[in-house]
């Protein structure tokens, strides 16, 4: 018998409510396209990425594959066009001005690239960790939250000093204890070593790493960076708008980190083959599939009847 239009309804509903399922951070078919002058920018064009509580997350991607955009709809400071992207069960898409502040205040901290933009030169470090507890009404033991924070990311020497008085890689540490003040449940951070040398981008990326073990905090960090992301869990390639690859790392018993690449496969059945296999086997357009017992084999198509 025919299903009626009401099972298949809940059908696709139950469909939809089992992607990412009460994952921390779902991103479902996200789009964001961006128009200037009657010029239409697709920046996310149908993007999928499931991220778990107390994840350590590098995103890594060409220069405007999207990367940027992605964190911009996660910290609540863009909404996307279209899709589904929620955070710790809230919804990105549908909230008013109000319950976004809240969002921004209380969820998320955000640190960028730019050391200069994460902090008020005039405040004292200790000062600018305090700030958005302030903000944010609260009152009491702003003080030792500020010298905690401060001292668990290695910078307590700094506390009574002023940004022009700092290193970058001290700034930026300082930046990770504004972005915890107010004990967020994630922390994205935009390229927050680009600025800085590779030494101090280790000290800033074990700060990032202690806030996430110590604290529990999900972190999404966007870098270029390769030391960054050959020291995470899982680093997810952006391209052209879409999740195109993973790498997952693991420890084997010998205590040697394997690192294994994968390709991203969405709910449609798509992936996106890395260019340099293609263009290794000079595959494009069409590509011939044969599906094996255990896999799937992906050949260049056949050369075309010339019809002589
Ligand atoms: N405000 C905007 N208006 C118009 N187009 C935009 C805007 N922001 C981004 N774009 C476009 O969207 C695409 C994705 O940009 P995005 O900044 O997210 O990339 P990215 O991966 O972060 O790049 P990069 O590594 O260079 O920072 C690019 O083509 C960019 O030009």
């Amino acid at each position: 018998m025919n299903p009626t239009l009401s099972e298949l309804e809940a059908k696709a509903t139950r469909q939809k409510a089992a992607f990412g399922g009460d994952a921390h951070i779902v991103c479902d078919n996200l789009v964001r396209i961006y128009k200037t002058e009657g010029v239409e920018v697709v920046a996310l064009q149908g993007l999928d990425l499931v991220i778990d509580k107390g994840e350590l997350v590098a995103i890594v991607g060409a220069s405007g594959s999207g990367k940027s955009t992605l964190l911009n709809v996660l910290s609540g400071l863009d909404v996307p066009t279209a899709g589904v992207a929620r955070v710790a069960g809230t919804d990105l898409l549908s909230m008013n001005a109000r319950d976004r502040l809240r969002y921004r205040r209380s969820v998320v901290g955000f640190i960028w690239q730019q050391t200069a933009r994460n902090l008020l030169p005039y405040l004292t470090a200790r000062e600018n960790v305090e700030l958005p507890v302030k903000l944010a009404g609260g009152r009491r033991e702003r003080r030792e939250r500020a010298d905690e924070l401060l001292e668990l990311l290695g910078v307590g020497y700094c506390a009574n000093r002023r940004t022009p008085e700092m290193s970058g890689g001290e700034q930026q540490r300082v930046a990770i204890a504004v972005a915890l003040a107010n004990s967020p449940q994630l922390v994205l951070a935009d390229e927050p070593t680009g600025e800085l040398d590779s030494e101090t981008s280790e000290l800033v990326f074990d700060s990032l790493r202690k806030a996430n073990r110590e604290l529990g905090v999900t972190v999404v960090v966007v870098t270029h960076d390769p030391l960054v992301s050959e020291q995470v869990d899982r680093t997810v390639g952006i391209r052209d708008g879409r999740t195109s690859s993973e790498t997952l790392r693991r420890e084997d018993a010998e205590g040697h980190i394997i690192a294994e690449e994968y390709a991203v496969l969405d709910r449609v059945g798509r992936l996106q083959l890395p260019r340099d296999f293609m263009n290794a086997l000079d595959m494009e357009r069409r590509v011939r599939l044969e599906l094996e017992s255990d896999h799937i084999g992906v050949w260049p198509a056949r050369e075309e009847p010339s019809g002589e």
